[in-house]
């Protein structure tokens, strides 16, 4: 008798956010970069994607819902992965021939994102990570994290650091196949469980200029870019990694800041320039700096905050948790009103005393409370979940409300 039996397995996945950007690409078709990058995985109780893979001869093609709309699937990048998963599932088969051949059977994926999609948040990089551990997990796949991040990586190139929870390497790697350019495990979460994030919302707007377009523009264009891509990220990458292994936030803080302006400096240094940070998130970067100038006019030798910005307006800010109460705590004081204090981490933190803080520049402080739109607040957090619920039922049918 034919197997009509519906096959699933389901995941969620994090987002990460970069310390050390990946910017710039040396294979456009393989996504390989011109330099190695390093990110911290951000919690799944705060921000997932949670992906369901199932497969069945009853399935006509293969189909991908993300938050209950049907999606194109014929990209590049997203056959690239389901061309590498089958592969390696055809291989199982063959050498296990008492396995179903699954490789053979239309995939229906489903996908939920618990937080906007497109709007600089990196549900790119959860998504493709999501989407490639689900299938490797239906497929019953041996590979490791890292072998799995080399296709998350097809997919997009910050997916491939979502493979891992903690604080995590993505290693350029010098070979024409891709086939070192993986991702690595710098450090548990558990190593440095203390860094906490908070994302200033400024917009969820999708982004004028996408990451691979203007990654090719800046390589193109830029005389400021290869000086960044051979001496100054590979010189950032082992002092990151130190940083990490020896829990220094103030070297930590001074390499995420300087490693983020130097990004967006190689965007304004493309032709045409690229602006992603606006003037709300330069009013997040002086805020900083008055949260940093306030804790050393208390005596703290040491940065209490770091900020980060990706393709986009957004800041996200790292500091630790002994440090909630000045830097959560400022940005309470000034954007109270928003969503996203309601949480249970929100609901904890005690608006601070902002006076130094705003005193050191005012008009920052003004900006900002009114350009964000939400905030969120997270921490470092562990890599994909195998999870029971699926989002495509026994019928095979797809439960994205
Ligand atoms: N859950 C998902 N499953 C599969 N693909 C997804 C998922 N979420 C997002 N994507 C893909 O990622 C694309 C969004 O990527 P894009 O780089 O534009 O935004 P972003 O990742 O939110 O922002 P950024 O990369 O600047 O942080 C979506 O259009 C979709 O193709
Ligand atoms: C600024 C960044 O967030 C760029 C991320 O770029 P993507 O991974 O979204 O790009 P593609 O490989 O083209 O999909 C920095 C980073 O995450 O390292």
């Amino acid at each position: 008798m034919a197997d009509t039996k519906i096959y699933r397995a389901s995941t969620t996945a994090p987002v990460n956010i970069a310390v050390i950007k990946y910017w710039g690409k040396r294979d456009v078709t393989l996504n390989l970069p011109t330099n190695s990058s390093l990110s911290v995985t951000l919690s799944q109780s705060d921000l997932r994607t949670h992906t369901t893979a199932s497969c069945s001869s009853t399935f006509t093609s293969d189909t991908l819902h993300l938050n209950s709309a049907p999606q194109d699937i014929t990209g590049a990048r997203l056959q690239a992965c389901l061309r590498a998963l089958r592969s390696l599932r055809a291989a199982h088969e063959a050498s296990n021939p008492s396995l179903p051949p699954l490789s053979t059977l239309p995939l229906r994926l489903a996908s939920r994102n618990n937080f906007p999609t497109a709007a600089g948040l990196a549900s790119s990089a959860a998504g493709f990570a999501a989407l490639v551990r689900a299938i490797a997990d239906l497929y019953e796949l041996p590979s490791s994290p890292t072998e799995l991040s080399l296709i998350a990586r097809q997919g997009s190139g910050s997916a491939c650091r979502s493979l891992f929870g903690g604080y995590v390497a993505w290693n350029a790697g010098t070979a024409t196949d891709g086939s070192d350019s993986s991702a690595e495990l710098v450090a548990e979460a558990a190593h440095w469980p203390d860094m906490r994030a908070a994302i200033l919302v400024a917009s969820a707007k999708k982004k004028a200029v996408s990451s691979t377009a203007g990654m090719q523009a800046t390589v193109k264009t830029s005389s400021l870019f290869p000086h960044r891509a051979e001496t100054v990220v590979p010189a950032r990458m082992a002092a990151m990694r130190a940083a990490i292994a020896g829990r220094d936030f103030a070297a930590f803080a001074d390499l995420t800041m300087k490693d983020s302006n130097s990004f967006h400096a190689v965007c304004l240094d493309t032709t045409p320039p690229i602006f992603y940070m606006s003037d709300v998130s330069r009013a997040a970067v002086r805020v900083v700096e008055g949260i940093n100038a306030a804790a050393a006019a208390d005596g703290i030798t040491r940065p209490v905050a770091a900020y980060t910005f990706d393709a986009g307006p957004n800041a996200v800010v790292y500091y630790l948790a002994e440090d909630e109460a000045r830097v959560a705590g400022a940005f309470k004081a000034l954007l109270g009103s928003v969503e996203g204090w309601e949480t249970a981490r929100g609901a904890v933190v005690q608006a601070a005393d902002v006076a130094r803080v705003v005193a050191y520049d005012e008009g920052a402080a003004e900006t900002l409370a009114g350009g964000i739109q939400r905030v969120i607040l997270t921490g470092v957090g562990e890599g994909p979940i195998s999870v029971s619920e699926h989002l495509v039922n026994e019928a095979g049918e797809v439960i994205l409300e």
